[in-house]
């Protein structure tokens, strides 16, 4: 803690004082015995592996799940109630931005920062133009250039993830006096690139300034030693420690959150490029995205990347149909495929696999079980005479749990019981047990802890070395650095440079993608070789 912030803390009663925190699912202790502090003006970090209870945690103070006996919560010097009532932490001045944002896409911003009042109040009774330069001015004060006017679904995403924090800390305003309350940011920002992420943590330092305090939940420890003044760190349900983030390391930080040390994953950059070729892009254009070609060869695992709206992310998209392109051709497997026309079923047929980065959306099925989700492209395998043979699948299940560490390793659990980091690890088990031809992935680590962030990799790697290619779309230049071959950059929807070998490290990765808007277009011949 720096001396400045001791210095404007000393005395001064904690936002946020919750001790003896305990919560049982079943027979499984998810949480014990933990304890939070936070002080006014003080951004504090939530640590931890996936499945340790961070989110479990959080929904105890929204009151969605009741603790164990025995919890007790103080909020600036007086005890509140526990469980928590319904209503209590919005009147405690507690707000919560989620990673989905809980945004109306249709709505416009201001619609989406009234949203309670629509819900309780007829809509002619509200003044929009009045909203809308409240809106404004709320938006000058945080320096942020957004059209109150716009709708949500026309916005980047990291104009959302500012739309909701600000919705979030006007909410705590409103319920309290003045700058006090406690917003809770539970990994607002995995979809956010770079700069995305530091206009956001301006605004998180901004509103800390003004006397709240910030709950930051993230499995970015850069971004955690960045942003925090302390952090707390839960293992397996138990407080590993409370610490000043400036004193703490990034390798301390892995070992609290592991629990041990871990030496991370980092694959040999051998070039590949000789090899037969398994995919190969041309011509393709389509939203954001214009005349790009390029060829991933058998075993080659190719980063894509860029700024926001360099185009990158929307490549595997469009490669799957998931995204209609305007033009291009995809050719795998011997297979030439037509991309403005091609359905996903063709992309499936030629052995493509796509594993998108909103894995309770496109990319799995909440509400079915791990097994269900696990079985749905091999189904064939397990049909025998008398149909499907139920505990070969969810024995099949279980195994590849064990090999990707899904914790818990509980097949007949829906999907959605499991945390963010551990459905990863499901479907991208799922994806690489068909041993496609070439693997798409978008985002994959996205809010995976740490520690299994090596398992998935080295599971890439695994299927690589089979002779798998892999594209991976991804503004993690860290975790491109650790698994890639190869990665494009992407600006203004083409290819501007290329990085191999020895130029594979995070910060040329990093130093390519801010220059990248000052780059020309490589020419897609250029790149094919
Ligand atoms: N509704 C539920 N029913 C049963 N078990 C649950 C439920 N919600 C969470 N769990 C379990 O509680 C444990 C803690 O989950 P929690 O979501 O709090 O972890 P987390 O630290 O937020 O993980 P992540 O970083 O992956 O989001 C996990 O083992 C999870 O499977």
């Amino acid at each position: 803690m720096s001396e400045a912030f001791r210095r404007r803390h000393r005395g001064d009663a904690p936002v946020l004082d919750v001790r003896h925190l305990s919560k049982r699912f079943g027979n499984q202790l998810v949480l014990d015995d933990v304890g939070l502090e936070v002080l006014p003006g003080e951004v504090h970090g939530l640590l931890g592996q996936n499945g340790s209870g961070k989110s479990t945690l959080i929904k105890i103070l929204a009151g969605f799940h009741d603790p164990e006996p025995g919890a007790e919560l103080v909020m600036y010097g007086e005890a509140a109630r526990l469980p928590m009532p319904a209503g209590g932490a919005r009147a405690l001045g507690i707000a919560f931005v989620h990673q989905h944002l809980a945004l109306i896409p249709s709505l416009t911003v201001v619609e989406n920062l009234r949203l309670n009042d629509l819900a309780t109040q007829n809509r002619v009774a509200i003044n929009w133009r009045r909203e809308a330069e409240k809106a404004r001015a709320t938006f000058a004060r945080f320096d942020l250039a957004i059209d109150p006017r716009a709708r949500i679904q026309d916005l980047p995403q990291v104009e959302r993830a500012l739309v909701a924090i600000v919705r979030a800390f006007e909410e705590v305003k409103d319920a309290t006096a003045g700058g006090r309350g406690l917003l809770i940011l539970d990994e607002p920002t995995p979809f956010l690139p770079k700069a995305g992420v530091e206009q956001l943590f301006l605004l998180v330092k901004s509103i800390a300034a003004d006397g709240a305090g910030v709950i930051f939940v993230s499995h970015d420890i850069d971004e955690i030693r960045e942003i925090t003044d302390r952090a707390t760190i839960l293992r397996d349900g138990k407080l590993a420690g409370t610490v000043v983030s400036k004193d703490v390391d990034h390798d301390g930080f892995i070992e609290l959150i592991v629990g041990r040390k871990v030496s991370l994953f980092q694959s040999a950059k051998p070039d590949l490029t000789a090899r037969p070729v398994a995919a190969r892009v041309a011509s393709l254009s389509g939203p954001m995205v214009e005349d790009v070609g390029f060829a991933v060869h058998e075993g080659e695992i190719v980063g894509l990347t860029g700024l926001i709206g360099s185009g990158a992310d929307r490549v595997p998209s469009l490669l799957y149909a998931a995204q209609r392109a305007r033009a291009g051709t995809f050719s795998v497997g011997g297979t030439t495929l037509d991309l403005a026309t091609i359905l996903p079923e063709h992309a499936m047929a030629a052995g493509i696999a796509f594993l998108p980065a909103d894995r309770l959306g496109a990319a799995g099925v909440g509400s079915l079980s791990i097994t269900d989700n696990i079985s749905l492209p091999v189904l064939s395998d397990f049909m025998g005479a008398f149909g499907l043979s139920w505990p070969r699948l969810t024995e099949r299940a279980r195994s590849l749990g064990r090999d990707y560490e899904v914790r818990p390793n509980r097949p007949e659990l829906n999907l959605s019981a499991l945390s963010g980091g551990n459905a990863q690890k499901v479907l991208l088990a799922k994806w690489l047990q068909t041993e496609p031809t070439l693997l798409m992935l978008d985002e994959p680590t996205q809010g995976v802890d740490v520690g299994a962030r090596q398992t998935l990799f080295a599971a890439l790697n695994g299927a690589a070395s089979k002779g798998t290619a892999i594209l991976v779309a991804s503004t993690d230049a860290e975790q491109l650095a650790q698994i890639c071959h190869r990665v494009l950059v992407f600006a203004g929807g083409r290819i501007v440079d290329i990085l191999s070998g020895d130029a594979v490290t995070k910060d040329r990765i990093t130093e390519a993608c801010l220059k990248s808007t000052t780059l020309t277009a490589l020419h897609p011949r250029e790149e094919a070789a």
